[in-house]
This record gives C-alpha cells, sequence and structure tokens, in this order.
C-alpha cells in the first residue's frame, strides 16, 4: 500500500552550506559548539509517498548523504528514491493514520502511523499502555519521528538518548560528527546539541538505553513490568514536562479523583500541577471537549479547575458552567431561574459542607434572607394580581351595565320630553342614575390604573430581587472556585483625586476601564474594583474574613502594589482619622481573639522589617542592624529579629498570632503580613541619581523579582525563583502554596499616569490568574491531647 504523507521542508539547524563545507569533526564539545541555528527555516509542504516496509524505519544506523542528514530506509527508496533532504514530516494525509494520532506533543502523525504498523495497526490508544511499554515505544517514536527527516544520504546516523541529571532525556542523533538533539517541547526540530549538556549528563546509545531506563524505572516505582504489562488502566497516562521529559501520571480515586505524577527524584507520586496537567492528553480531551461545547469561555486552566471540582466529568463541568453563566437564561424566562437556583443549590450541597469555614456562612445567612425576601414579593405580586383581576371584571360589568342603560335611553332629542315630568319613568335608568354610574366609573378606571402601575412596579421589583440573588449565587459560586483554586484575590483602588483629569471608568464593581485622549481603551477585571469614593471601612469590610482567618491558623498576606503617590500607605497604613488596613486588622484580630479567650488563649507578636537596598533591617530595635533570612523547610527565620507583644502600634508588617485551644490543647499558627510595597513607577521617569538611583534600582529588582515569582506559579514551573530578592524570600511562606494572599493595586485616575496605571493593572491581572491551591489551616495537636477538631 502507498501511503501519501506531506512532509514539511525545514532546514536542520545549521545551514546546508556549512554543513557541505565543513569536514567530519570527532565528537567533542568543541566541534557541536560551532554548530549554529539557521535562520533559513522553510515551511513548505511537499507531497512524498511512503510504502510500509518490513523494516523498523526508525533503524539506529542510517545513511547519510554529504551535507544532509538523512536517514535512509525503505520507504525513501520506493518512494522513487527521491532525495527528500532535511526534510521533517508532520502532517499525515492519510486519515486513517489520524484514527491512531496520540495526542503526544510535538508527535508527527507520520510517526504515529509507522508506531501503529509497528504494532500491528492497533488503534488503542498510546495511553492505554503500561508505563514501562510506553517508554520503549515512545523511544522508538521520536526514532521514527526523526526518520523521515533523516532521509537517504551516506553517512551514518547514530541515535542516542541524553538523560540529563535533572532526570530530562533527549534523543539525539550524530551525524557527520556533529551531534544534535530533538527539541520536542518547543521547536520539534533538531536542535545542535549544547556543550555544556556534557559535564551535565550522560549519553546512552539508544537500544541499551531503553533497556536500561525501562528496568530501572520498573525498579524504580516498586512495581514488576510484567505486572504493568498485565494491568491496562487507563487512569495511567504519561505528560511531557519541558524541563523533567516525561513524566508518569495516575488518576488516584480516594472520594474524588486526584491526578498525581510520578517524581523520580523523591520516587514519590506528587500531586499534578495544573499547568502540566493541561499537557496530559486524556485531561487535554476533556479539557477540549468543554471547550467546544463552551467555545466562549476561553481559560483552558480554568475549564481544567471546574474540571477537577467536577471530578473529571466534563459534562457535569459544562453544566455548572451554564448554571454559572446564567444572565441569559434570567432574561429569557422569569421561572427559568427558579430551577437554576434548585439545581444550582443541590449541586453545591457537597461543596458547602466541604467549605463549611466561616466566610461562607454570612453569604448562606444573606441567601436565606434574599429567599424569603423573594417569597414574600412573590406572595404581594399574585396578591395584587388577584385584586386587579377582580377589578378589572368589576370595572368590565360597570361598563356592560352603562353601555345597556345608554342603549335603554330615547334615541333623539326630539322623542326626549322637553320639560321634566315628574311622573316615573317606568323603564331605564334617571339622569341620577347615569351620571353616578359615569363616576364609578371613572373611579373604577383610575384604580384600575393605579392597580397596573403598582403591579408593573412590583413586578420589577420582583425582577431587581430575581437578578440581585442571581448576582448573589454566583457570587457565592465564583469565591468558593476561588477558594479551592487558592487564587491570589486582586482589588483595585483608585486613588481619590478631585483635580485629576479622569482616564477611569468603573463599569460594574469587577471591572475598570482605563482610556487615553487619543481613544486606546483598556479594560482589565478584578475581584472587586472601587471607585474614588470607596471608604476606609469598606476597603476593611471586603478583607475582614480573609483578614481574620489567621486567628484559625491559616497564613494571611496582603500585598499593596502601584506607582508613587496612588495610595499603598493610604490603604494599608491610613492617616490617624481614618486608619488603613493595618490598625483595623490589628484591631479586629484582638476583638476575635477576646471573644474567643472561653476556649482558647491567643498570644500575638509582631515584628517590623524594612527592606531597604537588599538588606532586612528591623524597625522595632533602636540598634541599627540587618538582619538574616533563614528558611526552615516552607517558613522564614529572622533569627535575631525583635518581636513585641501587640499594645498599640502605627506600624506593622507581620503578626503572629498563635491560639492553644484550652480543651483539646491543638496549637494554631497564623501570620498575617502586611506589606506595604515601594512605588513601582520606572527608574527612568524618577530621575534618580546618585543614592537614589541605587535605591530605584533595588526596588526596581524587587519587584520585577515578585513578578517573576507570580509568572513561575501561574505557569506551575517547578523552580519558583524566590530567591532572588530579600522581597520573595519574606513572602515565600505567603505565596507558596498554602496561603491566603490579596493583593492590592492602587492607581492614580490622572490621565498623565496613563501607561504606570497600565501596568499596575497588568501586574495585577497577572498575579490574578496565580492558583495556590487551597490554604490550609496550621494546627498542631498536643501528644495526648484530643485531636483537633
Ligand atoms: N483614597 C484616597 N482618598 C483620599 N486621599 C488619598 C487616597 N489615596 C491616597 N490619598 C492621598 O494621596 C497622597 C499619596 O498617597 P500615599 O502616600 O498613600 O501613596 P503611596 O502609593 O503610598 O506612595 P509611596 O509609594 O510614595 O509610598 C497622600 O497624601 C494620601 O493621603
Amino acid at each position: 500500500m502507498v501511503r501519501t504523507i506531506f512532509v514539511k521542508r525545514t532546514s536542520f539547524s545549521d545551514n546546508a552550506k556549512d554543513d557541505k563545507s565543513s569536514e567530519p569533526a570527532p565528537q567533542t564539545a568543541s566541534s557541536t559548539q560551532r554548530s549554529r541555528p539557521s535562520n533559513s527555516r522553510r515551511a513548505d509542504f511537499q507531497e512524498v509517498q511512503v510504502r510500509p516496509s518490513g523494516q523498523d524505519p526508525a533503524a539506529t544506523k542510517a545513511t547519510l548523504s554529504t551535507g544532509n542528514m538523512s536517514a535512509r530506509h525503505d520507504s525513501s527508496r520506493e518512494s522513487g528514491g527521491s532525495s527528500h533532504r532535511n526534510r521533517y514530516a508532520r502532517h499525515a494525509a492519510d486519515p486513517s493514520s489520524g484514527g491512531n494520532n496520540s495526542l503526544q506533543h510535538g508527535q508527527s502523525a507520520a510517526a504515529t502511523s509507522r508506531a501503529g504498523r509497528s504494532k500491528g495497526g492497533s488503534t488503542r490508544p498510546d495511553l492505554q499502555e503500561g508505563p514501562g511499554k510506553k517508554s520503549r515505544h515512545d523511544k522508538e517514536q521520536k526514532k521514527a519521528n526523526a526518520a523521515p527527516m533523516l532521509m537517504s544520504g551516506d553517512d551514518d546516523v547514530v541515535f542516542e538518548t541524553f538523560v540529563h541529571s535533572n532526570g530530562r532525556e533527549f534523543v539525539c542523533a550524530v551525524r557527520g560528527g556533529r551531534r544534535y538533539y530533538l527539541d520536542d517541547w518547543h521547536s520539534h526540530e533538531w536542535q545542535p546539541f549544547p556543550e555544556r549538556w556534557y559535564s551535565e549528563g550522560r549519553l546512552v546509545p539508544m537500544d541499551d538505553n531503553s533497556q536500561t531506563r525501562s528496568s530501572s524505572h520498573s525498579h524504580q516505582n516498586g512495581t514488576g513490568e510484567s505486572h504493568r504489562h498485565s494491568e491496562r488502566d487507563d487512569r495511567e497516562g504519561y505528560l511531557k514536562h519541558p524541563k523533567r521529559g516525561r513524566v508518569e501520571t495516575y488518576l488516584m480515586e480516594e472520594r474524588h479523583y486526584v491526578h498525581f505524577f510520578f517524581d523520580r527524584q523523591t520516587g514519590k507520586w506528587l500531586r499534578l500541577p495544573i499547568g502540566w496537567e493541561l499537557h496530559h492528553s486524556l485531561v487535554k480531551q476533556m479539557v477540549d471537549h468543554v471547550e467546544e461545547a463552551l467555545p466562549h469561555w476561553g481559560d483552558r486552566a480554568d475549564i481544567l479547575a471546574l474540571l477537577r471540582a467536577c471530578n473529571y466529568n466534563p459534562d457535569e463541568c459544562i453544566g455548572t458552567y451554564l448554571l454559572l453563566d446564567g444572565d441569559a437564561l434570567l432574561n429569557a424566562w422569569k421561572s427559568a431561574f427558579v430551577i437554576a437556583f434548585v439545581s444550582l443549590n443541590s449541586s453545591l450541597k457537597p461543596m458547602l459542607t466541604a467549605l463549611s469555614h466561616g466566610s461562607i456562612h454570612p453569604q448562606q445567612t444573606e441567601l436565606e434572607t434574599e429567599r424569603k425576601s423573594r417569597k414574600e414579593a412573590e406572595r404581594q405580586l399574585s396578591e395584587l394580581e388577584e385584586k386587579y383581576s377582580k377589578i378589572s371584571a368589576e370595572a368590565t360589568s360597570a361598563q356592560h351595565q352603562m353601555e345597556a342603560m345608554q342603549q335603554s335611553r330615547p334615541k333623539t332629542a326630539h322623542s326626549r320630553p322637553k320639560t321634566p315630568v315628574a311622573v316615573a319613568v317606568p323603564e331605564g335608568p334617571t339622569q341620577q342614575d347615569l351620571e353616578q354610574l359615569n363616576r364609578k366609573v371613572k373611579s373604577l378606571r383610575k384604580s384600575h390604573v393605579h392597580l397596573k402601575m403598582d403591579m408593573l412596579r412590583n413586578i420589577g421589583s420582583v425582577g431587581a430581587v430575581i437578578k440581585e440573588k442571581e448576582a448573589l449565587q454566583r457570587r457565592l459560586l465564583y469565591n468558593q472556585l476561588q477558594e479551592l483554586r487558592g487564587n491570589i484575590r486582586v482589588f483595585c483602588r483608585p486613588r481619590r483625586d478631585d483635580r485629576a483629569q479622569m482616564c477611569l471608568k468603573f463599569p460594574s464593581d469587577q471591572d475598570v476601564m482605563v482610556s487615553t485622549g487619543d481613544g486606546s481603551k483598556k479594560m482589565f477585571n478584578f475581584d472587586k474594583v472601587y471607585n474614588t469614593e470607596a471608604t476606609q471601612e469598606q476597603i476593611f469590610t471586603d478583607t475582614q474574613p480573609i483578614i481574620t482567618s489567621c486567628v484559625d491558623g491559616y497564613n494571611v498576606c496582603l500585598l499593596a502594589y502601584g506607582q508613587t503617590g496612588s495610595g499603598k500607605t493610604f490603604t494599608m497604613m491610613g492617616p490617624d482619622n481614618n486608619p488603613g488596613i493595618n490598625i483595623r486588622a490589628i484591631t479586629e484580630l484582638l476583638k476575635v481573639c477576646a471573644e474567643r479567650t472561653e476556649t482558647k488563649t491567643y498570644t500575638l507578636k509582631v515584628s517590623m522589617v524594612e527592606i531597604y537596598n537588599e538588606t532586612v533591617q528591623d524597625l522595632l530595635t533602636s540598634d541599627a542592624r540587618t538582619l538574616e533570612l533563614q528558611m526552615v523547610g516552607n517558613v522564614v527565620r529572622i533569627p535575631n529579629i525583635t518581636e513585641m507583644e501587640v499594645s498599640r502600634s502605627h506600624l506593622v508588617l507581620m503578626i503572629n498570632v498563635s491560639g492553644e485551644d484550652k480543651v483539646t490543647g491543638a496549637i494554631s499558627k497564623g501570620v498575617l503580613t502586611l506589606c506595604d510595597l515601594a512605588g513601582s513607577e520606572r527608574i527612568s521617569k524618577t530621575e534618580a541619581t546618585g543614592q537614589r538611583l541605587v535605591e530605584a534600582a533595588a526596588i526596581n529588582k524587587s519587584l520585577s523579582a515578585l513578578g517573576q515569582v507570580f509568572s513561575a506559579l501561574r505557569e506551575s514551573q517547578l523552580h519558583v525563583p524566590y530567591r532572588n530578592s530579600k522581597l520573595t524570600q519574606i513572602l515565600r511562606p505567603c505565596l507558596g502554596g498554602d496561603a491566603k494572599a490579596c493583593l492590592f493595586v492602587n492607581i492614580s485616575p490622572d490621565v498623565t499616569n496613563y501607561p504606570e496605571t497600565c501596568n499596575t493593572l497588568e501586574f495585577g491581572s497577572n498575579a490574578r490568574q496565580v492558583a495556590l491551591g487551597q490554604a490550609k489551616q496550621n494546627i498542631q495537636k498536643r501528644p495526648g491531647g484530643f485531636p483537633p477538631r
């Protein structure tokens, strides 16, 4: 059978000219160093015919032509001996090969079809195989992948695997004395082998390697390979990580499915970060499925977070999303709201039980009140409707009566008696009766109109109640999702400036639009957007539940970020007569602790440091000394720092709250970190020189380090660069996964500050996408005591 594939023309990383001119060099680091990536990659596709052959196309050795790296195999010979130089198979024209198409990253369809043939045409997805088998199969596929590119030629190609000391593996090929590796995560193309890698890992001939690795892998796993082969479990899978290479995964089910990966360094199964999981083919299929059903959703990480919450059930995920996105439903049918509400309630019940922490209770109470007021409004409405129909009926019958009377009156003036006659008219009403009836009809019409207006007003207010309730529901669900994902909550507060030429608009309490005179506009979305009139009380009320959770043993962190003069200190510290979050937080913590003295004993300690030019200064002592930071596990220790029992303080950065339960002896430890960051404007704008320039540079360095930490967390990178600045080292426990974090982005409303405002809002948007995971309580039980609740 002749199979048609399309191959993409692409030059090898060094260009052909270099290849021709260069002598075959020994396999040394220096020879590799000479290889330079070429800019001359072409991307035109060409049709090639490939015949299946009995011979394994991915033979470890292939023959090369001078100057071009091509593997010789049956397919190339049978396609008329055409020299398909430097080609990289990308797309299979034969749809049947697509049927066997693994969703694996960077894998060519041609390679897949070959792999499928070598397995006897199996259409079983790669995912369903045991890990040991997959590992060898994967290498075969990589070699097969390389084969079309390494078409006919005279030189030998030797395939190897490079095992980096960081655990990653790369398929390598040596041709003409030069070594290349297949970059199957990024460019998907052959790249020159980096010189420094020689000292960072080892090269293993591919056949030896596949055996060694698979056996060592099964040993590491602690499970026999034969055992893996016999059990086909579709919860097993793998993904390809840019740094770690192939990572084994397993979807474990306890009460809920939780996706793990096998960490070769620790030899343990660890929970899969959301960013990695998006590369898992099975999960990718689920996300694709949801995305197909809800094309406007757009955020794949969000989809996956909801999928996790829905126990990896795409249909449930779609249903939940539709319920969340209920505006259209509400406007379309009032009654549909009731149905949505009932099903939302039932689907939320397990989540509500699991999340029965303080922050949800007030919202539930609020919801109850809303429910009652809605019922009351509906009752009033039905009463009004009843009244209205009664009066309408009365008015209609009165109208009929009047018409009947008018008909019974004499039709013309001639026939009417000219003078009133004293004798009683045997038939028909008197003039008085008619006037009375007329008045009655008029008054009935009036009350009819009033009633109609009343009813319309009430319908409006019922609609408003329903809408409000819907918004409340959505916020409740959103908050629960946030709790589960552990997002950094971002609040945006513009400074009040009566003289400013405003460049801000607030379309809703979650959106802010920045516009300039030239008409450009940018919209940003946050957890809460205040307007310039927002009071210190309002700001504190919104953060209060998060702040006070540190009494229950949570680590909580509040940061204020923004350009100089945008109101960070005003928000965090505030003036004496209108205090900001810091003072209110301490007062509230003292109040909450005092309320619990019957059952718990609390100690509050405060420490205050200043980070200046990358040195940490203790501000609670008169000694001018610099402090060192130490990391113990996930906890930052600052030896010799001054800690004071809280009485009253005006500037606080870290408050340690530890509480001991008088009955169980359990000890909770929470830290509240309040951080007023330095101004974020660019150095060029400050026009600073000398010492001020050094200060500005240090501030810039630490703020960009904070931005890098957010980026690394957002992308679930393995290495998060906390150590790049003292600021990020100190904040590490708050951003490391088990804390609750809030970021205030403070902005100026003035149009002249437009660029800085946009930078600040972009910083906030990035931080908002960080998912820290669900916050954990730090509670230790006393040895021999009752277990903590
Ligand atoms: N919401 C607000 N309402 C009224 N005045 C405000 C508000 N926000 C800030 N201000 C005033 O604006 C000025 C600058 O604010 P603030 O010192 O808080 O800025 P900052 O961002 O902390 O600056 P820096 O980076 O220099 O510390 C102060 O005089 C402050 O009182």
